[in-house]
């Protein structure tokens, strides 16, 4: 078998939703032969276009770009369906680091990558690590909720915990890590990184958004590198602060600031190969594949946009919400401004300001990145993105949205539990109803609802819907009782930039 890294090729030139150019008739546009792995070698610019290039691990290391934008691969490998169709029957691990390895370039070996991933998957609960479950005749869940924390998350941060210490390691150098979560990255990050040598941790929640488990799962870990401050805010409060404090040139720079949000490409480009495993289980690249994708930060699916970018058949992408509907609203009328953050049955999308949009919208303005700059300063300015039409509907021929509030959450729950005995959490509920409402038209195209946290996460939703309580695994079976760390603090960025710096000196007083 060829290696598809060695024969996957850079191709820059895409259609505005995305398709490849060699997947267009009658596309003659010139393309490169990269050398192995891509390595060209692979760089990222900003979707802001004022930050210096860089390669893959400066990018892992810098996070958010300078100039506030989002860095994202100069091109992005393509592979042919011959290559699609090598990868078929793969173990998970082997398919992660084949797709993973053409984003880093001649950063790190294949080798390297192949070990970290091996490593990283092993402790899974389901052999599988990505088990594809069968709802009904043609509507699948992808379950990605086997890692440690019972998240998605899970899937790139094992990953992304092992590459950070490999690449530190290497250049004698410690970060320190600033994350804003809605419940799920923080505790997928804590857990990766904890007691690691070379990285602080500092996360930042919602405090009392997330549910109990959530906040237990960070708040328990009572390791010396780990910091959880509450704010008394919303999410995007929280993901605000994390990027002010990566605004502030100088603290940046002291603190040795890393991301571990999907603003990090590291993560997204971590979470395209369960993409490609469910499609090529189901018959890609010779057949069609939909995904719904239940939606906050944008990271996900944006991941199964890239894994599409690169040549896999997806035919349509499903973009659930809960009440915090902006992205169905803009998928529906080109409406995407921002309302206050509500509560709601699923926590961990309760956002309103989706980091990740900005990538999307870099390649819908056809990569101008001036014009993404401004459509981002107008956004952040009047709380209303403009979006040209033209972009909007490209948009729409592959993105379709909607929102599902409590209640139809609660019956999603338990129309699934009736039906199969399924037992769904409230994200992946959202997921799976928008899967069936908005299910390509062709009968022949499998929708595969990507299930993103394990039911005994939100047991109150689940038993209010289902009467049955999920138990937590064994390994977390007394996480009731086990002792909390964390500190409360309002949503001002010299307060927690104080408490940032009182942890990181702590732990390297040098
Ligand atoms: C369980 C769960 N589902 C869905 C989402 C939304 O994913 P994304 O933020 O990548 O859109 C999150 C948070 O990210 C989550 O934790
Ligand atoms: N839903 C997330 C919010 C942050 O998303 P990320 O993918 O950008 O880390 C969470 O659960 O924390």
């Amino acid at each position: 078998m060829r290696s598809v890294a060695h024969s996957a090729e850079c191709d820059a030139a895409a259609a505005p939703d995305g398709t490849p150019a060699r997947h267009r008739a009658g596309a003659r546009l010139p393309r490169r032969r990269a050398g192995p792995y891509c390595a060209g070698p692979m760089r990222y610019v900003s979707t802001r276009g004022k930050a210096a290039p860089r390669d893959f691990e400066g990018v892992l290391l810098a996070g958010l770009a300078e100039d506030g934008g989002l860095f994202v691969p100069e091109s992005w490998p393509v592979l042919s369906p011959a290559e699609w169709r090598a990868l078929r029957g793969l173990p998970y691990a082997e398919l992660a680091a084949r797709l993973v390895h053409p984003f880093c370039g001649a950063s790190l070996s294949f080798a390297a990558l192949s070990a970290m991933a091996r490593e990283a998957y092993a402790g899974f609960g389901h052999a599988a690590v990505a088990p594809l479950v069968q709802l009904d005749h043609r509507t699948f869940a992808l379950e990605l909720f086997h890692g440690p924390t019972l998240a998605f998350k899970d899937m790139a941060m094992q990953l992304l915990g092992r590459l950070f210490d490999h690449v530190l390691a290497r250049r004698g150098e410690r970060i320190t890590i600033v994350g804003a979560t809605s419940g799920d990255t923080g505790s997928a990050a804590i857990e990766a990184c904890r007691d690691r040598a070379a990285v602080d941790v500092v996360i930042l929640h919602p405090h009392g958004r997330t549910s109990e488990v959530q906040r237990r799962q960070m708040t328990t870990v009572l390791s010396p590198n780990v910091l959880n401050i509450a704010v008394e805010g919303s999410f995007d409060d929280c993901q605000d602060l994390v990027k002010a404090m990566f605004a502030d040139a100088p603290f940046r720079r002291e603190m040795r600031l890393a991301a571990v949000n999907s603003i990090n490409w590291a993560r997204v480009a971590a979470q395209i190969p369960y993409y490609a495993y469910a499609a090529l289980a189901l018959g890609a690249p010779d057949r069609e594949v939909a995904f719904s994708v239940p939606t906050g930060n944008f990271g996900n699916v944006l991941a199964a946009w890239a894994a599409r970018r690169m040549g896999l058949p997806v035919a349509r992408l499903v973009v659930g919400s809960n009440r915090n509907d902006i992205l169905a609203r803009w998928l529906a009328a080109n409406d995407m401004s921002v309302r206050p953050v509500e509560p709601s049955l699923s926590p961990s999308m309760d956002i309103q300001v989706s980091s990740n949009f900005e990538r999307l919208l870099f390649e819908l303005l056809g990569r101008d990145a001036a014009a993404t700059r401004e459509a981002m300063r107008r956004f952040r300015a009047e709380g209303r993105m403009p979006v040209p039409d033209a972009a909007w509907r490209a948009a729409t021929a592959l993105f379709q949205g909607l929102a599902l509030d409590d209640a139809g959450t609660l019956a999603e729950i338990r129309r699934l539990h009736a039906g199969s005995g399924y037992l769904a959490d409230p994200h992946t509920a959202v997921g799976t109803a928008a899967a069936r409402a908005l299910a390509p038209e062709d009968p022949a195209v499998p929708v595969v609802a990507v299930a993103t946290a394990h039911p005994a996460k939100f047991p109150d939703a689940v038993e209010r819907a289902t009467g049955r309580r999920p138990p937590l695994p064994p390994r977390l079976a007394d996480l009731y009782e086990r002792p909390e760390r964390c500190r409360v603090l309002p949503p001002d960025l010299g307060a927690i930039e104080a408490a940032v710096r009182a942890h990181a000196r702590r732990n390297d007083p040098a």
